[in-house]
C-alpha cells in the first residue's frame, strides 16, 4: 500500500513556514501502521544490536513495537523531568525551537549496541543529541532508523558518521 499517502501534511504548523508531517493519520490506519512496522523491521534484520532506543514521544510509537518484534529491550530517551533515576541530559536546537532530552545513566552499559528510532529526521538535532547521550554512556550506535526524512534539512549530513535508514522522503 501507499504508506506515504496516509501521512497528513499540515502547512504552517506549529509555526509559519513549517510543513508538518502528521503521522496520526497513519497510526489510525491499522494496515498502514502494520506495514510501516513490517518495513522498519525488515530494514533492521541484518544488524546485530542489544537495544532499541526510542526518542520521546513519536519515536516510542515505532521503537517499542519494533523492540518487541525483534526480541530486544527498549530504552526511552525522554523530555526533561520524566525519568526518576540518575540521568544524563543534553540541550539541542529543533527545526522549530529548542529542546532538551534525558536518558537514565544505567540504561546503557559500555559496549552496548543500539539502534536509535524516531518517526522523523528534520535538522538531525534530536538524533545527534541522542547519539551523544548514548556515546557518553559508552554505548555504540549501530544505526539510526526514521520513518520519514526531510531531505533538504540536512539531517543525514549531520549524521554522516553513522548508518542512517529512512523509509519515506519529503524535500522539507
Ligand atoms: O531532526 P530534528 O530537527 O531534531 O527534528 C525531529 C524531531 O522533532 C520531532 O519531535 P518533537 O520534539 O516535536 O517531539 P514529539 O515526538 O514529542 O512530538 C520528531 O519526532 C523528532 O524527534
Ligand atoms: N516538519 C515536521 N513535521 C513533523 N514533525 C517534525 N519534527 C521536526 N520537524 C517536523
Amino acid at each position: 500500500m501507499d504508506i506515504k499517502a496516509t501521512i497528513r501534511v499540515i502547512e504552517d504548523y506549529p509555526k509559519e513556514g513549517i510543513s508538518f508531517k502528521d503521522i496520526t493519520t497513519l497510526l489510525k490506519n491499522k494496515k498502514a501502521y502494520k506495514e510501516t512496522l513490517d518495513l522498519m523491521e525488515d530494514a533492521l534484520k541484518d544488524l546485530e544490536f542489544d537495544y532499541i532506543v526510542g526518542i520521546e514521544s513519536r519515536g516510542f510509537v515505532f521503537g517499542a513495537p519494533l523492540a518487541d518484534r525483534l526480541g530486544v529491550g527498549f530504552v526511552p530517551i525522554r523530555k526533561p523531568g520524566k525519568l526518576p533515576g540518575d540521568i544524563e541530559s543534553i540541550s539541542y536546537d529543533l527545526e522549530y525551537g529548542k529542546s532538551e532530552i534525558e536518558i537514565h545513566k544505567d540504561a546503557i552499559n559500555k559496549k552496548d549496541k543500539v539502534v536509535i528510532i524516531d518517526d522523523l529526521i528534520a535538522t538531525g538535532g534530536s538524533a545527534m543529541a541522542s547519539a551523544k547521550l548514548i556515546e557518553s554512556l559508552g554505548g555504540e550506535i549501530v544505526a539510526f532508523e526514521f520513518l520519514i526524512e526531510l531531505t533538504e534539512l540536512g539531517g543525514r549530513e549531520i549524521l554522516k558518521d553513522y548508518k542512517v535508514i529512512s523509509l519515506i522522503e519529503y524535500d522539507y
